[in-house]
């Protein structure tokens, strides 16, 4: 069992101590957090920089780290695709999303919901928030802890302990700005601890070429895999389509992300923060699958899973990285501190989030008190969350899906229906208070009877059988008995989809019900909808049209408009033809 020397404890603790200082510092200096304003949005003064390292940093948990490179171990750099939904999963925030929460001055991102439909709508956004957030720092502080324990010995609830603890302590004290510099600074950690032990790992493997030899003749260099069944877990389609509408709802209609675009001093400053997460993000995929190679390229398939070191692959990057680094005094803290700043910026993000919303959606519009008494309880809250955080680590058995796999169910089963919500409130005038209501339960139902189903049906219940011609009878063979025979396929393919489809499923879900209602009960019109709350889809696209296709200066009346779309359409028949024509000919050339 490897086992870590004082140094290594002594860089983990710096990490605590230093995150600790940072919350103090913001505690004790500035408006020293006495107005919500401050405590919730860091007096709107944020720049993008730290915005944005904030922002990618709130959604790179322990769970990316130990869970990306064990997928990308067992799998291949399959899951790297998922790089590509971050284009528009991080447009379409930016151009829509932003600037609309924005120009409404919103204190919390379901005020939106109160706005363009009614209080109801608004309790029932932010409490579904709170369950997503609730469960997912569950998995968020108990990943590292549980994972550390098993390689290291490390005491779990002494990790738990201590990272729940300083965790509340400086988001409790310091606010966001204190939340946003510990996401800076745990992300330079996480980088710097995640590229030693790849260098290191690349050195043990007799450097690149020879790594590089080994991934690719073990097969896990995947190509694009453009198989259009969505129950094959992950292909390009699941990863860079399914992946679009996850990014959505953690980077357009969250809480925790739209609280920080909201602390920006403009609406530039938010949009750009915006667009700088995706190179942020590009490099924390990067290194995680590159951890997951190295590994491969220092183990090759008999994986110290096949020999019984570990008993489950989420704790294979620890032991790799302690068998790896043992003879480096200080690197395998390095990567604990590494783990735990992953941990830390993420589990810091979701109190001061769960507090932000708890105060302004759930108390405040209920109970007038002054405003040093509003600071006071927000605190309260981020400590008491803290407490049902470590609460939730007890909680949470780890699935026998990879964490990754949970984590991104999670978002799926409920961030999915919460992406929905708001796409139906923003892109949809008709859409009304009751079908919103009744479209997030419909997006709920639908989201936990395939999740909970997906994840049942997985479960290969074995049944021990003896081979009929074997002579000793204690080799006996389990097979997983074919429990999914009898189901109908519909059913058995809705149960098998693939997770990375949940968020694109619940979402709309969420809006075919919503607008399948809203009719049913009386559509809004366009003049009742709070100025601001729609996005006007048919006019931007109209403009985006003009812009594209430039027409000439004589297209100002009507008839000329449609004799020019006419010609236009003309153009485009005749070159399609001649595309083909010219298609044949190449064709029948090559034959
Ligand atoms: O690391 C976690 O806590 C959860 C896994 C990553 C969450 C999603 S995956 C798409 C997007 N890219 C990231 O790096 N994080 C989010
Ligand atoms: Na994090």
């Amino acid at each position: 069992m490897p086992y870590f020397t004082i140094i290594d404890y002594v860089i983990f603790a710096l990490l605590l101590v230093a995150s600790m200082a940072i919350g103090l510092y913001y505690a004790f200096t500035g408006g020293r957090q006495s107005t919500t304003q401050e405590f919730m949005y860091a007096d709107r003064s944020m720049k993008c920089l730290p915005l944005s390292l904030s922002l990618m940093a709130t959604f790179q948990s322990a769970v990316a780290i130990i869970g990306t490179p064990a997928e990308v171990y067992a799998n291949g750099t399959q899951y790297w695709f998922i790089g590509c939904c971050y284009i528009l999963g991080l447009l379409i925030p930016a151009h829509i999303f932003i600037p609309m929460f924005y120009r409404l001055h919103l204190t919390s991102v379901y005020q939106y919901l109160e706005l363009r439909f009614c209080k109801a709508v608004r309790i029932c956004g932010t409490v579904t928030f709170i369950f997503q957030m609730v469960v997912y720092m569950g998995v968020g502080i108990y990943t590292p802890a549980l994972a550390l324990n098993a390689v290291t010995g490390f005491h779990l609830w002494g990790a738990v302990l201590a990272t729940g603890l300083v965790c509340t302590l400086y988001t409790a004290l310091g606010g966001l700005k204190a939340v946003v510099w510990t996401d800076v600074f745990q992300t330079v950690v996480m980088f710097t601890g995640q590229l030693a032990v790849i260098i290191v790992g690349v050195h043990q493997a007799g450097g690149l070429s020879d790594a590089w030899v080994k991934v690719r003749d073990g097969g896990r260099i995947s190509g694009i895999d453009l198989n259009p069944d969505p129950t094959v877990r992950h292909t390009f389609w699941t990863l860079g389509v399914g992946g679009v509408f996850l990014m959505l709802s953690l980077y357009g209609v969250n809480q925790a992300q739209v609280q920080r675009y909201l602390s920006s001093r403009t609406e530039k400053e938010a949009v750009m923060s915006c667009y700088m997460v995706f190179p942020c993000l590009q490099v924390a995929l990067m290194l995680s699958c590159l951890m997951g190679l190295v590994m491969f390229a220092c183990y090759g398939n008999n994986s110290p899973l096949e020999q019984q070191y570990i008993t489950s692959k989420d704790q294979m990057v620890l032991y790799f990285v302690m068998d790896m680094l043992q003879n480096f005094p200080g690197l395998p803290g390095l990567f604990v501190a590494c783990l735990f700043s992953a941990s830390l910026s993420t589990i810091s993000s979701a109190f001061n989030s769960l507090a932000t919303v708890t105060m302004v959606d759930l108390i405040k519009p209920h109970y007038s008190m002054t405003e040093a008494r509003a600071t006071l309880l927000s605190k309260m809250l981020a400590l008491s969350y803290g407490i049902i955080c470590v609460a939730m680590a007890y909680v949470v058995h780890l699935m026998n899906s990879s964490v990754l796999q949970a984590a991104l169910s999670i978002f799926g089963m409920v961030g999915g229906p919460l992406l929905g919500l708001f796409c139906l409130g923003i892109f949809f005038p008709c859409a009304n208070s009751i079908g919103a209501v009744a479209g997030l339960a419909a997006g709920l139902v639908m989201a936990f009877w395939v999740g909970i189903g997906g994840f049942l049906s997985r479960m290969p219940s074995s049944v021990q059988v003896l081979p009929f011609n074997s002579t000793n009878t204690s080799e006996n063979i389990t097979v997983p008995a074919v429990i999914d025979a009898a189901r109908p396929a519909g059913l058995n393919g809705l149960y098998s989809l693939s997770y990375m489809w949940y968020s694109a499923l619940n979402s709309s879900t969420v809006v075919l019900i919503g607008l399948i209602i809203s009719f049913m009960t009386g559509p809004t019109k366009g003049d009742d909808v709070a100025s601001g709350t729609v996005y006007p889809v048919m006019r931007t696209a109209q403009s985006l049209l003009h812009k594209l296709v430039k027409p000439s200066a004589c297209c100002t009346s009507p008839e000329h408009t449609v004799r020019w779309s006419y010609g236009f359409t003309v153009k485009c028949i005749v070159a399609l033809g001649h595309f083909n024509v010219v298609k044949l000919l190449l064709a029948d050339r090559w034959s």
